[in-house]
């Protein structure tokens, strides 16, 4: 197994894939796992040069492409009644697991029906619901710009939620107050756990989001925080139905891909982090 856990931090890590483009579902993830990974050089100003460069770059962004076409039609195409039980599955085994049970903090995203993405409706009423002092605190998304701008913000029910541009339900910035929303990165303490959304993903931790790149962005952000500030890592668990774990190989990396420590799919979690299989017994 082609583990980029152990051959390559996400930082540094370029997958060296075929040159070739690939349209079709069967030969796109027929497509043998990355042989091997850009090698980083220094040049004499300090910057890393991968050697893959610009044009490698744009034929991963292709790939990526094609990936997240086929991977679209997949979901579009799925037996609706397999979705909702792959939902109240992904959701109830999320619930019940001690990770989440243990989080204090964390951020989730607000699934969006239209893009098919795995159902957190059950999840995030649990998380507002609960009253005791056990309450979860929970922040959410709000894209800021289409520079890859996003920002995670604290709510505290539904009904600080109002659908953006692209129809996916976000807080305001200030609240029904008038007070500014937390934001996670400006937060006096640490979050546990990231619940997140993709398109693909595989057994290896690499995740294929809708090309925005706002979470890549956002999740190099915090966890440089959580490194300065000595606080420990979040997990990053991404929700997947099963028509989205691709084979190991399938999916491309550049330098700015975030791997995620663990998929949760319908049947059950799967840890891929040395600190996923710690806390997964
Ligand atoms: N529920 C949810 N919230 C989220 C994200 C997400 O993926 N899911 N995001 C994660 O980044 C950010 C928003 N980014 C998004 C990026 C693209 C699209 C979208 O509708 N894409 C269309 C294709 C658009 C096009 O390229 O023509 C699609 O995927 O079909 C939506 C949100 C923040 N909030
Ligand atoms: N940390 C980052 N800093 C600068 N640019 C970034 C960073 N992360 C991603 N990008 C850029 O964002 C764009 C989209 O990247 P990519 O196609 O990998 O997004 P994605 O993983 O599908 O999206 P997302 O991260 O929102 O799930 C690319 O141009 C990529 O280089």
């Amino acid at each position: 197994m082609t583990n980029p856990w152990t051959v390559a931090t996400s930082a540094t890590a370029v997958g060296l894939s075929s040159t070739r483009f690939f349209f079709t579902r069967s030969a796109i993830l027929r497509r043998q796992p990355s042989p091997c990974y850009g090698v980083a050089t220094m040049s004499a100003t300090g910057e890393q040069n991968f050697s893959s460069d610009a044009a490698h770059l744009e034929t991963i962004f292709k790939q990526k492409k094609a990936l997240r076409s086929v991977v679209k039609r997949d979901l579009k195409s799925m037996d609706p009644t397999l979705r909702s039980q792959e939902d109240e599955a992904i959701q109830r085994i999320v619930m019940e697991a001690p990770w989440f049970k243990a989080c204090k903090r964390l951020c989730a995203y607000i699934s969006c029906s239209a893009l098919r993405e795995v159902d957190t409706t059950r999840i995030l009423s649990h998380i507002l619901g609960s009253h005791s002092e056990m309450q979860k605190k929970l922040f959410v998304p709000r894209v800021e710009d289409r520079n890859r701008n996003m920002r995670m913000l604290h709510i505290s029910s539904t009904n600080d939620l109002i659908a953006n541009s692209m129809d996916i339900l976000e807080p305001a910035p200030v609240d029904a107050d008038g007070n500014e929303r937390e934001d996670v990165l400006f937060a006096n303490e640490p979050v546990d756990l990231f619940l997140l959304p993709g398109l693909a993903f595989d057994k290896a931790g690499r995740r294929l989001g809708r090309g925005g790149g706002y979470y890549d962005t956002f999740l190099s952000r915090y966890q440089e925080l959580a490194m300065e500030r000595n606080w420990k890592q979040p997990l990053k668990i991404a929700l997947c139905y099963s028509v989205q774990i691709v084979d190991e190989g399938t999916i491309p990396l550049t330098p700015n891909d975030i791997l995620v420590d663990a998929l949760v799919s319908p049947s059950g979690v799967i840890p891929i982090s040395p600190a996923a299989l710690e806390i997964h017994h």
